[in-house]
Parts: structure tokens; sequence; C-alpha cells
């Protein structure tokens, strides 16, 4: 009788605290054993990985698709396309988002909210694990009832559903949120442990540049990125570190790109704050000189495809963030997926179009597909072109810290024989199959571009395991494999119980432990 469903032998495990060859033995979809070796003849099936490095499969924990209440237009990916692409570049758990129905009222509106999502992708071919984070699109009205309903409908939506995210804006007309109210949303998000994240950039600044610019004609694709200078991502980051320290409430900033961030955000750190950061590849890989048209000079317009907020910076700020994901001020990286069509006149990226708006920047859809591309890219440049201290740093960023912060580590994120999914990416053997030129069809998505075609890597994922079943295997997807479901977490948002005065919430009093 076997006593294993799997054996990967002779592969280098590399998790974020260990680098090591071993065997692993996969049972019932979760890590069963690793060791020194494994006799082969315990298992059903053999994988050799030949050499290879073997890491957890990784978390991208921002991710856009479709989603019922199409916040974001009509973004091109079903949470079954995603997932697909996603497995295509090693990534074995998207976390996307659930839109708030600004229609729906009472305490269960947020946990319904999320259910219409779940109904939704519960009819798709799903190829891994999804969660979603909810975006607050609305409070209904600004006063302290809120505050209390809102704190109800956060219970009903982690009970229900298991989502222990939000997230709010600080820009984007009709989502901005004003101070007040990402006050309420804390006080809400602190009391239930839920993780607060932050887009941040001062809605009110871009607003005004971007008016400005428009008089004097500047309405090209370029220009989305001047409407948006990195101190107006500064401002509001440290705006809402004071936001943050004032209800005691830990916060995840979201793609963070601006030095004056970085400044912020690790100042916080320094003085103990529990505040942590998101990067994503284009910041470090992509600059605003790709927000010009660069193939076709005929199409003016092809800077669109790389226009996305915060927007690609100047080509030298892209150390400042290397810096920063390898010293700890960054927690982790992300994609910020969010793909919409190029090529079509009707669809995606030329909505900026639509009933005589003329394709100004304000009007173009934000956002560039990456959810395939994030492991290969930060593979090649982090460990084999050392831009990271260890390969080790590549995982703790890629899997292990998104799984940590988003409440579903050693599930998900680790490599724990007894306690983990067996969720797996084999790299092909340092010696072959380098480099991997990336081309738009390898992505396996529906988007008709990548920022990153032509761009060379050294590895790239030779097999990808979801619930210890291959769903990859050195280009081909596997769909008779591909089961994946809905993930709850676990809040892991965790107060300091530190307070800038003699200032407590109300709810103190019922329980919660006070500062010592
Ligand atoms: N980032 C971006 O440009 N689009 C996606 C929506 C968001 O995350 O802000
Ligand atoms: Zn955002």
């Amino acid at each position: 009788m076997s006593v294993y469903d799997l054996i990967i032998k002779n592969g280098i495990v590399c998790t974020a605290s260990d680098f090591y060859p071993a065997d692993i033995g996969i049972c019932g979809g979760k890590i069963a054993a690793i060791a020194d070796s494994i006799d082969s003849s315990l298992a059903k099936e053999v994988i050799d990985a030949e050499g290879g490095i073997i890491t957890p499969g990784g978390i991208d924990a921002h991710v856009h698709v479709d989603e019922p209440m199409k916040l974001l237009g009509d973004v091109v990916d079903t949470m079954g396309s995603a997932t697909q692409s996603a497995v295509a570049g090693g990534t074995t758990t998207v976390i996307a988002f659930a839109s708030q129905d600004v229609g729906l009222r009472g305490p269960k509106a947020l946990s319904n909210s999320v259910r219409q999502a779940i109904d939704l992708y519960e009819e798709q071919t799903l190829y891994c694990d999804y969660g979603l984070h909810l975006i607050i699109a609305r409070l209904e009205d600004e006063s302290k009832q809120t505050c209390e309903e809102l704190d109800d409908q956060l219970r009903n939506m982690y009970d229900d559903h298991g989502v222990s995210s939000v997230k709010v804006f600080m820009t984007y007309p009709g989502l901005q949120m004003s101070d007040y109210s990402i006050l309420n949303t804390m006080y809400a998000t602190r009391k239930n442990g839920i993780t607060t994240m932050i887009h941040a950039e001062n809605g009110d600044i871009v607003r005004w540049m971007t008016e400005s610019l428009e008089l004097q004609g500047l309405v090209q694709p370029y220009y989305h990125g001047v409407s948006r200078p990195t101190i107006v991502e500064g401002e509001a980051t440290s705006r809402a570190i004071t936001l943050a320290t004032t209800m005691d409430t830990p916060i995840l900033f979201v793609h963070v790109s601006s030095p004056e961030a970085l400044d912020s955000i690790r100042k916080a750190q320094t003085s103990g704050l529990k505040v942590y950061a998101e990067t994503c590849p284009q910041y470090m890989l992509l600059s605003d000189e790709d927000t010009k048209c660069h193939h076709d000079q005929s199409d003016k317009f092809e800077g669109a495809k790389n226009v996305c907020s915060p927007p690609l910076r100047e080509k030298q700020n892209e150390q400042r963030i290397w810096k920063a994901m390898d010293n700890g001020t960054i927690t982790i990286v992300s994609s910020d997926h969010c793909a919409y069509l190029y090529s079509s006149k009707f669809r995606g990226k030329h909505n900026a179009f639509d009933n005589g708006k003329g394709g100004g920047f304000r009007y173009i859809p934000n956002g560039m597909p990456g959810v395939c591309t994030r492991l290969p890219l930060l593979f090649d440049q982090g460990y084999l072109k050392n831009k990271l201290s260890s390969l080790m740093k590549f995982v703790e960023l890629h899997c292990t810290n998104p799984a940590k912060i988003y409440g579903c580590y050693p599930k998900k994120g680790a490599l724990l024989p007894g306690s983990s999914d067996a969720d797996i990416v084999i790299w092909y053997p340092s010696k072959s199959k380098v480099p991997v030129k990336i081309r738009n069809e390898m992505l396996h998505h529906p988007c008709d571009y990548t920022p990153y075609e032509g761009f060379e890597v050294g590895n790239w994922p030779r097999y990808t395991l979801v619930h210890g079943k291959v769903v990859y295997k050195e280009g081909k997807l596997l769909q008779h494999n591909a089961e994946g479901h809905y993930l709850r977490r676990n809040t892991n948002s965790i107060p300091r119980n530190k307070w800038v005065n003699g200032w407590r919430p109300a709810y103190e009093k019922f329980g919660t432990p006070q500062q010592e």
C-alpha cells in the first residue's frame, strides 16, 4: 500500500527560513513529509525535480477580476482565467476583491456583497484557491451610527465568509474616503481584527492637477503620471499613518511606489507602529518612459497599456524599492493584476474614447496584467540577478508574508509537514531552459498584451502543484486537475493598545485589554 500520493525527489527546498536538498512526500493534498530521502516505492507517483529549486506556491494578494459590482469596469479576467494565468506563473493562491454593494442595507450588507462574488466564482473552473478582500465603496453617512453598523457588518462578513481584510481608497472619484470616514472604518476594523488596506494618494491634489493639465491640453497617457507626483502618495501615506496611530489600528499600504511614502513607512515602523507595505513588480521593472508610445509611433495612445495608480515612476526610483524590499520596509510583493484589453476599440483601455470622452488620461481604465509574471520576474531579478539578499527573502515576500498578514499561514505560504497544503512550485534545474523570453501567448490569460513582452528571465516554473496535483507542467495547463476553492482566512490584525492620549474607543470598556 502507498504511504504517499506523490513524492518529489531530488529538489532543493527553499522556504522563507531554509534552503536545503530534500524529498517531499504528499498525501491527501497536504505536505506529509520532508526528509533527506524518501523511498520512491512508498508513492503512487514520483516527480524527479532533477536538482531544481522547490518553493511554496506564490500568494498574490492583490488581484482584480470581474466582480458583481463591476467597480473597476470591464476588466478582462474572470476568476477562472486569473487562476489559470496565476498557476502558469507559479502562483497558487490569489486574493481578489469583492466590492461593497452600496444598494444593500442592514447587518448582513457586507456579508451579502461577498456572497454575490462567491456565487459568481463557484460557476467557474478554478486552477487554484482564492480569497477575497472587501472594497469599502461608500460609508452611508458620516455619523457615529455608521461606526456601529460597520462593526456589525464586518463581524458578520468575517463569521460568514472568513473575509479578514478591507481596502479603502484615498483617491478615485466616487471611491475617495474622507479622513473622517477612514477613522470610522479603522474604529470598526480594529475592533474586529480586520486588516485595513490603504490605497494612499491625495485625491484632491490629483483632481486639481488633472484639471490643470487638461486646460493646457496635456492629456496623453504620460500625463497621468504627471498628475500624481510621488509627494501625492507620500502625503496620503503619512496622513493615513496619523489616522492609524490615533485609532491604534495596524494598516497595510498597497502598491507603494514613492520614496516619500517609503520614508514615512520606515519611520513609523522604526517607532514600533504596525505599518506594513506592499509593492509590485512594475515599480521596479518599468518606468514613466513606458507610458509613452514605443512600438507604433502612429499610435499615440499606446502608453495607456501601462497607466496605473500610483503611476510608474522615474527609472532611478527602482533602486529605492529594491532596497526597501530587502531591508524589511516592504512586507509583501503582489501584482495588482488588473487587466484591460488594449486592441479592442470598444472595450478596455479604449473605453477612454466612449461617448466622446476623447481618450484623455483621466478616462483611461487604471491597471495592467501581472498575475502570471510576478514570480518569474522577481525570481530572475531578485535571486538570479542578486537584487535581493537571498532566495529565502524572495519566498518571504511572495509567499510567506502574504499568508501571515492575510491570515492563511501555514496552510498557505509554507511547506510544513502536517499543516501546509501541497501548493508547490518546482523550478527548472539551473542549467536547463535559460533564458526564457516572455511572450504574451505563454501567460495563458485573456489579455492581449503584457507590459513585459520580450523581457528575458533566467527561470520559469516547470511544475505548479495545487493541493498536491499538477496543474501546470512545462508550459501546459492540466485542466483535469483544476480544483480551486474559496479560501476562508483568519483575522491577524492585532492592535498594540498604545494610544496618543487618554482617549479610548467606547468598546474598550467591554473587555479589550487596556494599555499596560
Ligand atoms: N492600481 C491600478 O491602477 N488599478 C487597480 C485598482 C487599484 O488597485 O487601485
Ligand atoms: Zn489601489
